[in-house]
C-alpha cells in the first residue's frame, strides 16, 4: 500500500489542519462532564445560582468553540477526500493507459473498472471518515481515560479491565473481517464482468434467445455477492454488540461502586455522573474505533487491489538514447521469431518466423483460424515482445525504439472494429489529432467511406453510438481503415478488417492504397484468398509456422496448403458459376 504515501504527503497540511480542528472538538467534549460535575457538586449542592449560571455560560462557550471546530473539519475533510479520490482515480487511469498488452491480459477488464471506481470510492470514504471522526476517537478515548483517572483513580480500575477487553475484540474483528471483504470484492468483480459481457453481446443474446441463461448466470453471481456480503457482515455482527455490552457492564460497575462510595461519604454524586459520562465517551470512542477498523478492513482490501494495479510493471523498456537514423522507410523484417503469450515458459503460438517486407511492398498473410496471423502482426507495433529472435522496423530492432515513435510509423486496423461514441469526424480524427478536414475526407475516400458518409444527412458530423452501433459492419470497418490512413503511416496493417466489405469495395480500397503512397508498406491478413491474391508476396501460416512464401503464381505451383485454400474458396466459386 506504498502508493498511498504519495497522497498522504500531498495532503499532509490539510490532515494537520483537520487534526487541529478535531483536537479542539475533543477538548470541548472532554470538558463538559467535569463542568457538569462542578455544577451539581458545588452550584446545586450549595444552592449557588450565580455559580450555576457562570458555569452554564462557560459550557455554552465551550460548545460553541466545539461547533466551529466541527464545521471547519467538515469542510476540510470533504475537500481533501474528494481531491484525494479524484487524484487517485486519475493516476490509476494513467497507469492503466501505460499498461502493455501483457499487463492488460492479466486483468479482467471489469475488474479494472471496479478497481477504478468502487475500490477508489471505498478508500475515499475511509479517508473522509478518518478526517471527520476517526481521528477524533483516539483523542477522545485517551482524553476521557485521563479525565476519568484524575476524577477517581479507584473507579478507574474498572477501565483497566474494560478497555483491554474491547481492544482485544477490535483486533479479532479486523483479523476475521479482512479475508471476508477481499472475497466480497472478488464477487463484485465477477458480477461486473457478467454485466459487461452481457451488454457488449446483447445482440447475440437476443438473437439466440438466451435470456434465461444470461439471467441465470447473473443471478448466480448476484447470489454469490449477496452470500459473501452476508457472511462477512454476519462474521462481524457479534463484535459491535460485544463491545457495547462490555462497556455497559463497566458503567454498571461504576454506578455500583460509586454508589457505595457516595453512601460512605467518600464521593459526590456529580463525580459519578461525570465518571459515567466519561465512560460513555470512551464507549463512543471505542465504538468509532471498531467502526474505523471495520471500514479499514474494507478500505484495505480495496487499497490492496488498487496497489496491485500501481505495482504492475510495464516490462517494455527501450534504450533511451536516440536510435540510429533509419535510411529506409516502411521496411519490416522478422528474424527467426518465436512468440508466446505466457512469456518465455509458454508454448509458442508462432515460431521460426523469418521474412522481409520491403518498402512499398504489399504482403498478404493467410492461414487457418488460430494459425497465429494476428499474433504475428501484433509484434510489429510492439504490442508484445518476441520470446526469441527479433522484429525490425526500418532496420532497427523494435525493442530499441520509443513505442510512441514506433506507433507513429505503424498503423493497425484491428480485426475487431473499435469505434468510440462521438461524430464520424471525431472518430477518424482520432488517428491524428491535427488532421485537417481535407486529410480526413481524403482518408475516408481511400477507405471507400466518403460516399456513404456523404449520404448521411449530417455527413461527417453524424453521431455514432457506443461502438458505432448505428453503422453496418462494413461501414464500421471502412471508418476504422480511414482512421488508420489519416495517420499517414509508413506501415499499414490490415488485420482481416475487410471481411464485412464486399469484394468490389475491397478491390477499390486496395487500388486506392496503391496510388496513395508508393512506399506505403501494407500487411494484409485475410481469410478470403481473393483479398491477398494480388499481393507482392503471400505468407502462408499453418499452426504458427510459415509453410509457404511467394506470389500467387509461385504458391499455386509449389504450395499444397495454399492450393487447398484456393481450391476450397475459389474452386467452389468457379464450380458454382459453371
Ligand atoms: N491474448 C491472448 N492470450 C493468450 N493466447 C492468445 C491470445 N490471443 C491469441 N491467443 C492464441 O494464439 C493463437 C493464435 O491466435 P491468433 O489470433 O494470432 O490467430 P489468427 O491466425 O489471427 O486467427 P483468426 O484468423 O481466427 O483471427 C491461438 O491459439 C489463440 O488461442
Amino acid at each position: 500500500m506504498q502508493f498511498l504515501n504519495k497522497y498522504i504527503r500531498k495532503f499532509r497540511k490539510q490532515f494537520g489542519l483537520a487534526f487541529i480542528f478535531l483536537s479542539f472538538e475533543a477538548l470541548a467534549d472532554l470538558m463538559q462532564p467535569t463542568i457538569i460535575a462542578k455544577i451539581i457538586d458545588v452550584g446545586i449542592a450549595q444552592n449557588n445560582l450565580d455559580y450555576v449560571l457562570r458555569m452554564g455560560g462557560l459550557m455554552l462557550l465551550i460548545t460553541a468553540v466545539g461547533a466551529v471546530a466541527a464545521s471547519g473539519r467538515n469542510i476540510v475533510a470533504s475537500r481533501v477526500s474528494q481531491r484525494f479520490g479524484a487524484d487517485l482515480r486519475s493516476d490509476m487511469f494513467r497507469k492503466i493507459q501505460g499498461f502493455s498488452f501483457e499487463n492488460l491480459d492479466k486483468y479482467d477488464r471489469a475488474s479494472l473498472v471496479t478497481r477504478l471506481t468502487g475500490d477508489v470510492t471505498q478508500v475515499q470514504v475511509f479517508v473522509n471518515g478518518l478526517m471527520r471522526i476517526f481521528m477524533k476517537a483516539p483523542l477522545l478515548c485517551i482524553g476521557a481515560l485521563i479525565m476519568a483517572i484524575r476524577l477517581d483513580p479507584h473507579l478507574a480500575i474498572v477501565l483497566l479491565i474494560v478497555v483491554p477487553l474491547v481492544g482485544l475484540l477490535i483486533v479479532i474483528n479486523v483479523k476475521v473481517g479482512f479475508p471476508f471483504f477481499t472475497k466480497v470484492q472478488l464477487a463484485l468483480d465477477r458480477m461486473n464482468s457478467i454485466i459487461r459481457e452481457y451488454l457488449s453481446g446483447v445482440r447475440v443474446v437476443k438473437a439466440f434467445n438466451r435470456f434465461d441463461y444470461e439471467v441465470g448466470k447473473f443471478d448466480k453471481a448476484n447470489d454469490q455477492y449477496q452470500e459473501r456480503s452476508k457472511t462477512a457482515l454476519r462474521a462481524l455482527a457479534i463484535f459491535t454488540p460485544g463491545i457495547t455490552l462490555t462497556v455497559n457492564f463497566g458503567i454498571v460497575a461504576v454506578v455500583w461502586f460509586g454508589g457505595l462510595q457516595v453512601k460512605q461519604g467518600h464521593m459526590q454524586v456529580g463525580h459519578i455522573i461525570a465518571f459515567t459520562n466519561y465512560m460513555t465517551q470512551i464507549l463512543f470512542a471505542l465504538m468509532v474505533i471498531s467502526m474505523v477498523f471495520n471500514m479499514f478492513v474494507r478500505a484495505r482490501a480495496s487499497a490492496v487491489r488498487i496497489g496491485e494495479v500501481f505495482a504492475e510493471e510495464n516490462k517494455m523498456s527501450w534504450k533511451k538514447e536516440a536510435p540510429k537514423q533509419a535510411e529506409v522507410k516502411g521496411k519490416v523484417e522478422f528474424k527467426d521469431v518465436a512468440f508466446s503469450y505466457e512469456g518465455l515458459e509458454g508454448e509458442p503460438v508462432i515460431r521460426r518466423i523469418t521474412f522481409e517486407c520491403k518498402s512499398g511492398e504489399t504482403v498478404g498473410i493467410i492461414g487457418s483460424t488460430g494459425s497465429g496471423k494476428s499474433s504475428l502482426v501484433s509484434l510489429i507495433p510492439r504490442f508484445y515482445d518476441a520470446s526469441s529472435g527479433s522484429v525490425e522496423v526500418n532496420g532497427v530492432d523494435v525493442r530499441t525504439i520509443d513505442p510512441k515513435l514506433l506507433r507513429e510509423k505503424v498503423a493497425i486496423v484491428p480485426q475487431k472494429t473499435v469505434l468510440f461514441s462521438g461524430s464520424i469526424l471525431e472518430n477518424i480524427r482520432w488517428g491524428k489529432e491535427a488532421a485537417t478536414l481535407e486529410e480526413i475526407v481524403q482518408a475516408a475516400s481511400m477507405a471507400e467511406a466518403n460516399s456513404f458518409i456523404a449520404e448521411f444527412p449530417e455527413g461527417y458530423e453524424t453521431r455514432l453510438g457506443r461502438g458505432g452501433v448505428n453503422l453496418s459492419g462494413g461501414q464500421k470497418q471502412r471508418i476504422s481503415i480511414a482512421r488508420a490512413l489519416v495517420r499517414q503511416p509508413e506501415i499499414l496493417i490490415l488485420d482481416d478488417c475487410t471481411s464485412a466489405v464486399d469484394p468490389v469495395t475491397e478491390a477499390n480500397i486496395k487500388q486506392a492504397l496503391k496510388s496513395y503512397a508508393k512506399d506505403l508498406t501494407c500487411l494484409i491478413i485475410a481469410q478470403r484468398i481473393s483479398s491477398v491474391m494480388d499481393a507482392d508476396k503471400i505468407i502462408v501460416l499453418n499452426e504458427g509456422e510459415i509453410v509457404g512464401m511467394g506470389n500467387h503464381d509461385e504458391l499455386m505451383k509449389n504450395n499444397l496448403v495454399y492450393q487447398e485454400i484456393f481450391q476450397s474458396q475459389v474452386g467452389k466459386e468457379v464450380h458454382k458459376n459453371v
